[in-house]
């Protein structure tokens, strides 16, 4: 469904990423992990069409992107909603903003923020929310666009360890019922491995993808599978790749 075709990106004379080829298929959950400034964002905001290729192709769905589409949506580290605006409003901006917004769509927001445990607080504003609380309002804002391709940078990381724990299991569950790719960027290997069908390891700058790791473990998936040997192979090989030698020093 996405395609990056031998994609390079450039800023002036730096080079974010170097000939980065990756297929997401339909409904697929891939995540990427690698060192700060190996282009993973930049690798996002090429897919969700906000910067263009320097070379090479970013394809979805048969077409190229050279803007942002109604079928991507994105999550940000910072839950970037509009301080004045309550949750209902803030989840619903983006549908009134494209001129989307049907009949239905306060009640599919009150719905979807219901699922994520925020029934009650519809009008609340932002700053009457706990950081964890504001990053769920995000991303019903990006569900509720129904999108094909969701997009998400570093979308825990911000959070406390356990509401991150918490929120990476919703968010699971909330992509199981739906046909969505999701493409995660993360820093955190455990919760790259608990999300994805497949991990892409990115190396230093300029980017280029150093491996992609398949996990194999069965879903609906759970932190019980932290201890499974697949997991902890999983785990190994992208540690391996990213500190290479030194990780066993580190030990
Ligand atoms: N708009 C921009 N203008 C100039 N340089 C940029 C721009 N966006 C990214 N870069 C550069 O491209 C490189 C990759 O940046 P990017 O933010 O994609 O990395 P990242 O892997 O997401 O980093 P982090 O993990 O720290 O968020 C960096 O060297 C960065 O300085």
């Amino acid at each position: 469904m996405i395609r990056l075709d031998r994609v390079r990106k450039s800023f002036g004379s730096v080079e974010a990423l170097r000939d980065v080829s990756l297929e997401v298929a339909a409904g697929e959950f891939v995540a990427i992990v690698g060192a700060s400034g190996c282009g993973k964002s930049t690798l996002l905001r090429l897919i969700a069409g906000l910067v263009q290729p320097t070379a090479g192709h970013v394809v979805l769905d048969g077409r190229a992107v050279t803007e942002p589409r109604a079928e991507t949506a994105m999550v940000f580290q910072a839950a970037t909603l509009l301080p004045w605006a309550d949750v209902l409003r803030n989840v619903t901006f983006p549908l009134r903003l494209m001129r989307r917004a049907g009949g239905d769509t306060e009640a599919r927001a009150r719905a979807l923020l219901a699922t994520a445990g925020l029934a009650g607080f519809e009008h609340r504003l932002p700053r009457e929310l706990s950081g964890g609380m504001q990053q769920r309002v995000a991303i019903c804002r990006a569900l509720l666009q129904d999108p094909r391709v969701l997009l998400m940078d570093e979308p825990f990381g911000a959070l406390d360890a356990l509401t991150r724990e918490e929120m990476s299991l919703e968010l699971l569950r909330i992509w199981q019922g739906r046909e969505m790719a999701v493409v995660f960027v993360t820093h955190s290997i455990p919760e790259a491995v608990l999300l994805a069908d497949r991990v892409v390891v990115m190396s230093p700058r300029p980017g280029r993808i150093a491996e992609i790791i398949p996990v194999e473990l069965p879903r609906p998936r759970g932190f019980e599978q932290e201890g499974s040997p697949a997991f902890q192979a999983a785990a190994q090989r992208i540690r391996a790749l990213i500190y290479g030698g030194r990780a066993s020093h580190a030990a």
